[in-house]
């Protein structure tokens, strides 16, 4: 048997420190820890590939762009989701390779600007969902939205942010060299959820506005690269039941039918758990034997070896 295939999802605080500024210069502290667990799950010789959220740094990228247009032309959404993943990635490539190169291992790390088609007629163009740049107080968003015409809105109680489509990942432009690379390198890939792209009646490919979410982008790549385990990283070392209420139940493992019941009873939040949950949940049932892992940066070596975080399965 070959190795075990892991794609791994990560999310906002493998690469910033909550209630820091969101500079380069910190973002770039937060990955190098984050590269010390990728490389120790390297190490145990599991092959990863690696997916990662984009919402921070897109925003803050798009409000540059804009701020700066009276002396340079702004930059269209595409191409700053394209200069996230950019951004991110170079990151993530410096310090994993360090990372690894501490433990006597030479291993390729590569970024694959990578494009995934979305549906023009997906029903998130019209519902905006996806929170991206800075936070900011009512007042502010409410003139923000007033001067500019962007949808703002609440965030989980903490603060105010713009929100914009997120429509759902469909196929993956470089899937086929993410597959080429594969058994040589470690790919950092539909980074951001991927550039969100829609086919043409010629063929030709088109950037739109959206943030597509990165679970679920990481989700279609563990499919589509046939991995063994997607293993979404947050915040939370288990996924809840009553979270946050003095009943809190933490999950070891549940199946994809109990997930459901779950959901339908409401216990995932909406824009936060309940995409990784889906996201676990169509990785767990999408060929037998798949497994996904919801848990903490910080767990992620014990709960592949399954001693921790909360495992999906069939
Ligand atoms: N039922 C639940 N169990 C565990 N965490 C939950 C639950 N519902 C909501 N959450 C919250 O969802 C967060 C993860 O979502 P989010 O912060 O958007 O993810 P990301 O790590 O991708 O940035 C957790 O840190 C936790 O605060
Ligand atoms: N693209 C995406 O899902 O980003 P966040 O994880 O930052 O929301």
């Amino acid at each position: 048997m070959g190795a075990t295939k892991v794609v791994i999802a990560l999310g906002g605080n493998a690469l910033q420190e909550a209630g820091t500024p969101a500079t380069a210069e910190a973002q770039f502290e937060v990955v190098k820890k984050t590269a010390g667990y990728i490389a120790e799950i390297s190490e145990k010789g599991y092959e990863v590939a690696i997916a990662h959220g984009n919402g921070p740094q897109v925003g803050r990228i798009l409000l540059a762009s804009e701020t700066a247009s009276s002396v340079t032309p702004a930059m269209p959404f595409d191409v700053c989701g394209a200069m996230s993943q950019g951004y991110i990635g170079y990151h993530i490539q410096q310090a994993l390779k360090h990372e690894l190169a501490k433990k006597g291992k030479d291993i390729p790390v590569v970024t694959l600007v990578t494009q995934v088609v979305v549906d023009k007629d997906d029903p998130g163009f019209k519902n905006p969902t996806k929170p991206i740049g800075p936070f900011y107080s009512e007042e502010e968003a409410k003139k923000i939205a007033a001067e500019k015409g962007y949808v703002m809105k609440e965030d989980a109680g903490r603060g105010w942010r713009r929100v914009v489509a997120s429509p759902v990942p469909v196929k993956i432009v470089e899937l086929d060299s993410v597959k080429r690379l594969w058994d040589s390198t470690i790919v950092v890939t539909v980074g951001g959820g991927g550039i969100p792209v829609i086919e043409k009646e010629d063929g030709s490919l088109e950037g739109v506005a959206a943030v597509i979410d990165k679970d679920l982008a990481a989700e279609r790549l563990a499919e589509d690269v046939d991995a063994d385990v997607l293993m979404i990283l947050t915040e939370v070392e288990k996924v809840s039941i009553n979270y946050k209420k003095p009943n809190q139940q933490d999950l070891d493992s549940i199946t994809v039918d109990e997930a459901y019941k779950l959901i339908e009873e409401g216990h995932f939040a909406p824009g936060s758990m309940l995409p990784k949950v889906m996201a676990a949940v169509n990785f767990a049932k999408s060929k037998p034997g798949k497994k996904a892992i919801i848990t903490s940066l910080y767990n992620a070596v014990d709960a592949l070896e399954g001693k921790a975080g909360t495992a999906v399965t069939m």
